[in-house]
């Protein structure tokens, strides 16, 4: 008996040709959905319309194609299961060897909505909505189902594999190749729905609150690229794009050798971080870090500037480091960063002839993300048994909300001082100090156990700078022991959370000391 392939693509990628391998060299019967068939026809390959075979025309503009207990019988039959070979001859039904289905669009059409602005409107959601594949998934689930009997291939990229695979077994397929394309079926549908339903989330509202968090959580994503290893080199690693593609798997990729596991960790961190300073007002930032803390931050009139004073802050760590821009690289700036040893640098553009400057760098990695904003709203981590999810620290308070608490009162320069600082502050892992002056950091400590420690630690990175610096605090002081320190070594203003039971002892060490002190109200922690 022939054997019978049963083929319905959106994407017509090497149909023909596998599909003229298929009938030439292996003798397959091919049936086809409408568009499927008329692609074949046109290439003179002999296909039988889905519904000639199953006497059920498609109706409802293509919404029913393929459901249809012919094509489904035929796919969900056991071969070995004579009470089903029994249905399959009462009811005419032929069983289906192969299928090989891709499904509609919806991930790109979501992607094209996106880059319009527009996946809100009534118009943009009848759009998607009629991208909701229901037959294509439908036949892979049955095909996968029954990986016993038959091969399912859910996309053009498995084509050469199978043929292959044909070759190799005298015209047959192994077991273990049909439950490997049974596994990526499962896959690809779970990925196609956790778009569809990340999609119809999007228009709730953002809140805080736990209860819109997503009842089941779905974190799918396609394999973009196998990374060398993870963060060392007995970790397996991989490099996974969400749909629709958009953050660093959208990215523009100038120069420079294979972006590694720690690259991107440690760009997304420097993303965030700048993403702090990218509204229409901000002066040119630039931010280094090494290891997701940054070691210099400034901001200045240019941006080549804003590198220097960056780099001054701390030129030992900046060595190998991770640079952020919010403005265009220029020649200038360009020029800057080639001298010292970078393994990375972001910017949302690149002039030509700063592009031109950093080629002599050729090892260096320079990547172009215009949209240094969006992020993902939550995050998420591994614990055993499960994940942690949250809402990514978006907040923070602007300083007119900020309590003065000090008899001594910062004025607006002060005060846009602190603002800085307390930016900076949210983005080093806990417990987090940092010290400024003039826009640019001086110390940071972080990562420490204590606060003291982390305080010591930025002071005395700042040295004699720190006379007339700005110290924030991403936690509350639980002492005035920090406070001390702090004036002790010339800093004129803190800024911090508040909201210890011993605040008010802070707040008394800072008068004593002339020290300015505002609470935010609100912590930044990050671990
Ligand atoms: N409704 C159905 O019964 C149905 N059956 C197959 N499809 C999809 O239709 C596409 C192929 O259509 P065509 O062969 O007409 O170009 C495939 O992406 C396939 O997944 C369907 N479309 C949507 O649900």
């Amino acid at each position: 008996m022939t054997r019978l392939a049963l083929l319905s693509t959106s994407d017509k990628t090497g149909l023909v040709p596998f599909a003229q391998t298929l009938v030439e060299k292996y003798g397959f019967e091919i049936i086809s959905s409408g568009g499927t068939a008329a692609t074949l026809q046109a290439a003179n390959i002999p296909v039988t319309k889905v519904s000639d075979y199953t006497g059920a025309p498609e109706i409802l503009g293509g919404r029913v194609k393929t459901l249809h207990p012919k094509i489904h019988g035929g796919l969900l039959a056991r071969r070995n299961l004579a009470a089903d070979q029994a249905d399959l001859a009462s009811q005419h039904i032929q069983p289906i060897d192969l299928v090989v289905v891709n499904l509609y669009p919806f991930e790109q059409t979501v992607q094209r909505q996106q880059e319009k602005g527009d996946t809100s409107s009534d118009q943009a959601l009848i759009e998607a909505v009629e991208q909701i594949d229901i037959g294509g998934p439908t036949m892979l689930r049955s095909a996968a189902k029954n990986f016993a009997h038959v091969t399912v291939l859910c996309t053009s990229h498995q084509y050469e594999a199978y043929l292959t695979e044909l070759d190799q077994h005298q015209g047959q397929v192994s077991l273990a190749f049909r439950k490997r394309c049974a596994m990526r079926v499962f896959e690809r549908t779970a990925a196609y729905d956790q778009a569809i339903a990340a999609y119809l989330r999007q228009s709730e509202a953002t809140s805080t609150d736990a209860a819109n968090l997503p009842e089941h959580l779905m974190i799918a994503g396609q394999a973009q690229q196998t990374l060398r290893y993870g963060e060392n080199p007995h970790q397996r690693a991989m490099w996974y794009q969400s749909a629709p593609r958009t953050g660093w798997s959208a990215a523009e990729q100038l120069q420079g050798k294979e972006l590694s596991y720690n690259n991107l960790v440690d760009l997304e961190a420097a993303r965030r971080i700048i993403a702090e300073f990218c509204s229409d007002e901000e002066s040119p930032t630039a931010a280094i870090l090494k290891h997701n803390n940054p070691c210099g931050m400034a901001q200045a009139d240019t941006i080549a500037m804003a590198y220097r004073n960056a780099f001054a802050a701390d030129s030992v760590s900046a060595f190998g480091g991770i640079v952020a821009l919010n403005r265009p690289i220029d020649a200038l700036t360009a020029q800057t960063m080639t001298q010292t040893f970078l393994e990375c640098i972001v910017a949302p553009a690149c002039d030509p002839d700063a592009a031109e400057i950093l080629q002599k760098k050729s090892n260096l990695r320079v990547l172009i993300l215009p949209d240094l904003v969006t992020g993902q709203p939550i995050t998420a981590k591994a614990i055993a048994g499960g994940w942690l999810v949250q809402d990514a620290d978006h907040w923070l308070t602007p300083p007119s909300d900020w309590d003065i608490v000090t008899d001594r009162r910062p004025d607006p320069a002060m005060l846009a001082e602190m603002s800085f600082a307390w930016r900076v502050v949210k983005h080093v892992k806990s417990n987090a100090i940092v010290v400024t002056r003039d826009r640019a950091t001086l110390g940071v400590g972080a990562g420490q156990m204590n606060r003291v420690g982390a305080a010591k630690i930025a002071l005395e990175q700042a040295g004699d700078r720190a006379q007339g610096a700005v110290l924030a605090s991403d936690g509350f002081f639980p002492f005035d022991d920090s406070v001390r320190t702090a004036a002790a070594a010339g800093i004129v203003a803190i800024v911090q959370p508040g909201g210890s039971i011993r605040d008010q002892e802070s707040i008394v060490a800072a008068n004593e000391l002339g020290v300015i002190m505002a609470l935010t109200g609100t912590r930044h922690f990050l671990h």
